[in-house]
């Protein structure tokens, strides 16, 4: 990869928007990709705001040139929909650092890059879109990456910016760790309710008992997790602000479709392989496919 690299931002939401303006702010001149044209983004971060240069592009047909990093950012479930970016974008040496939730990345999205490499990323913060469409920093950015020459690239191009990168060795064992986050936020959507609900000792005991199930499946796909990890991360979830919300119930509020999926069905289905007994998920899955997906 040359010193200063050409990189583009697909998705330019909430996490998108993070990232971009992380870039800026690191004289990358990011471009900007997305469904929605807008002539600039903005970032708000405690008592900075940023605002990133646009155009955000939106007709693919229009093509794009070759970057050598792309982030990805939409929804796992707009992965196909924006394939004709990746399919602009992309040259054999592209790296497509992928900036979503779930232990699936890969699977997910190398379908739609015929050329390039792709990374998987751990996002950590939470960021949410504000009614005029500036994106609201709720916690510090930071992402963890593969310790690899890719996920180098990556560090490279956001140093000396808000978002902090972390390398990691052991990536597998990290990013179970947020997909049990993930997957107890799930919790949210069904209820419709922000992270003030595991006030309740019910849901907190439902949520302890959940991501018992889940640390199961995570220590047979390979992840070195604690015992200690689901109590510390309930009582993370009771310590967090009241209307701190989560993703997943951001696109239930607005009647969008969910990821369940890759947050929630990958503890089933990965269970089911394992043969672990996964009662509480057999419960959770079913109830938020049909919350995301109808029919009704
Ligand atoms: N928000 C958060 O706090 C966190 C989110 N994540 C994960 O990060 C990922 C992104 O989430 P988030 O940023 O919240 O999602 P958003 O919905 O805020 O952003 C997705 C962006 O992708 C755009 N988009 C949709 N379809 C296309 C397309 N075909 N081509 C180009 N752009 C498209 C959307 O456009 P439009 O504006 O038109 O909708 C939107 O700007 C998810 O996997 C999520 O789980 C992880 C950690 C925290
Ligand atoms: C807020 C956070 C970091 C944890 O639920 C998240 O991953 C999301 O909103 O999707």
């Amino acid at each position: 990869m040359t010193t200063t690299p050409n990189v583009a931002v697909v998705g330019p939401g909430a996490i998108g928007t993070t990232v971009a303006a992380a870039l800026h702010q690191a004289g990358r001149a990011p471009r900007l990709y997305g469904r929605t044209a807008r002539a600039q983004l903005e970032l708000r971060a405690a008592a900075d705001r940023i605002v990133v240069p646009g155009p955000v592009r939106v007709d693919a047909a229009q093509g794009a040139a070759p970057a050598d990093l792309v982030f990805l950012a939409v929804k796992a479930t707009q992965v196909e929909a924006a394939a004709p970016w990746l399919a602009a974008l992309c040259r054999p040496d592209t790296v497509v650092c992928v900036l979503q939730n779930g232990v699936e990345q890969e699977t997910v999205v190398a379908p739609h890059v015929p050329h390039g490499r792709v990374l998987p990323s751990i996002v950590w913060f939470p960021a949410q879109t504000q009614p005029d469409g500036s994106v609201w920093l709720r916690d510090e950015a930071r992402l963890t990456v593969p310790d690899t020459e890719p996920g180098r690239a990556v560090s490279e191009a956001l140093s000396g910016s808000l978002c902090t990168v972390e390398p990691a060795a052991d990536f597998t064992s990290l990013a179970w760790r947020k997909l049990l986050q993930n997957a107890i936020a799930g919790l949210m959507a069904l209820t419709g309710r922000r992270a003030g609900v595991f006030a309740r000792d019910d849901i907190a005991g439902l949520g302890l008992a959940y991501l018992r199930e889940c640390l199961a499946v995570a220590r047979a796909e390979g992840a070195e997790l604690g015992d200690e990890l689901p109590q510390e991360m309930i009582d993370a979830f009771r310590s967090y602000p009241a209307d701190m919300g989560t993703s997943i119930l951001t696109d239930r509020e607005a009647g969008r479709p969910l990821e369940w999926d890759v947050r929630n069905g990958v503890v089933l289905r990965r269970g089911r392989q394992h043969g672990i007994p996964t009662p509480i998920s057999e419960l959770v899955v079913p109830l938020l496919a049909a919350t995301s997906d109808g029919p009704g």
